[in-house]
């Protein structure tokens, strides 16, 4: 019998919104270098909210994890998250014009799709022990496949400006595609696992797409 991997019945399961958010007119604008910089400045910023709260939900990933491996490849993850990405978004928002007391502001108002984004990591990170690890890695996995489905459709591409170029080539080098292949094989084994909630997990990571979509959607707004 030819059985459906977990992780392309979590893809399959998440449509429309897998589709809305891995083929979406901001990355074509982007990836075609059109699009406007003021509007990847606010994406940026507010991408930069995220990802703050993103790594300490690798963070807790490491902590519920059980083998050295999971910690290896989790804790390779968060160290390029936080030295050579967080050194894109500074080259990144200095070359877009925006200070460091914007887009370090604790009290920035950001769109509801980083709020709902928070929201689902916190309930992750509050599921313990039990079953902390398996929703950590659905909204992990998620969020990373989307981007590397569209940073791997576009490798052609190379619009000039580095923004552009650097945030299409963090999505699709040989490192970032070797990471989320094992992101989607450990999903797979969590599918196998007896004491995983397989619709709870699809239903999770259909909302982290359905949020990455309307994440590009108000980076226009
Ligand atoms: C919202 C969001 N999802 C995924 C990524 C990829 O790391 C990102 N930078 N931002």
């Amino acid at each position: 019998m030819n059985k459906v991997k977990f992780s392309d019945y979590l893809i399959q399961q998440a449509e429309p919104y897998w589709q809305q958010a891995t083929d979406h007119g901001f990355i074509r604008d982007m990836v075609d270098g059109t699009l406007d910089k003021k509007v990847f400045a606010n994406y940026l910023v507010q991408d930069y909210a995220f990802v703050r709260v993103f790594a300490d939900l690798i963070a807790y990933a490491i902590a519920y994890s059980k083998t050295l491996e999971q910690k290896h490849r989790l804790s390779t993850f968060l160290s390029m998250i936080t030295s050579a990405e967080d050194d894109y978004f500074i080259r990144s928002f200095e070359a877009l014009g925006v200070e460091p007391s914007h887009y370090l502001d604790p009290n920035l108002a950001v769109f509801p799709s980083i709020q709902g984004f928070h929201d689902e990591i916190k309930k992750a990170i509050d599921s313990g022990a039990e079953v902390g690890y398996a929703n950590c890695m659905t909204i992990i996995t998620c969020a990373e496949a989307v981007y590397c489905h569209w940073g791997v459709k576009y490798r052609e591409k190379s619009p000039e400006a580095f923004y552009f170029n650097e945030w299409i080539t963090l999505h699709n080098n040989d490192y970032f595609q070797s990471l989320v292949a094992w992101l989607k094989s450990e999903m797979d084994q969590l599918g196998e696992d007896q004491k995983v909630d397989r619709e709870q997990l699809s239903a999770l990571f259909t909302k982290i797409c359905q949020l990455e979509s309307q994440f590009f959607d108000e980076s226009y707004l």
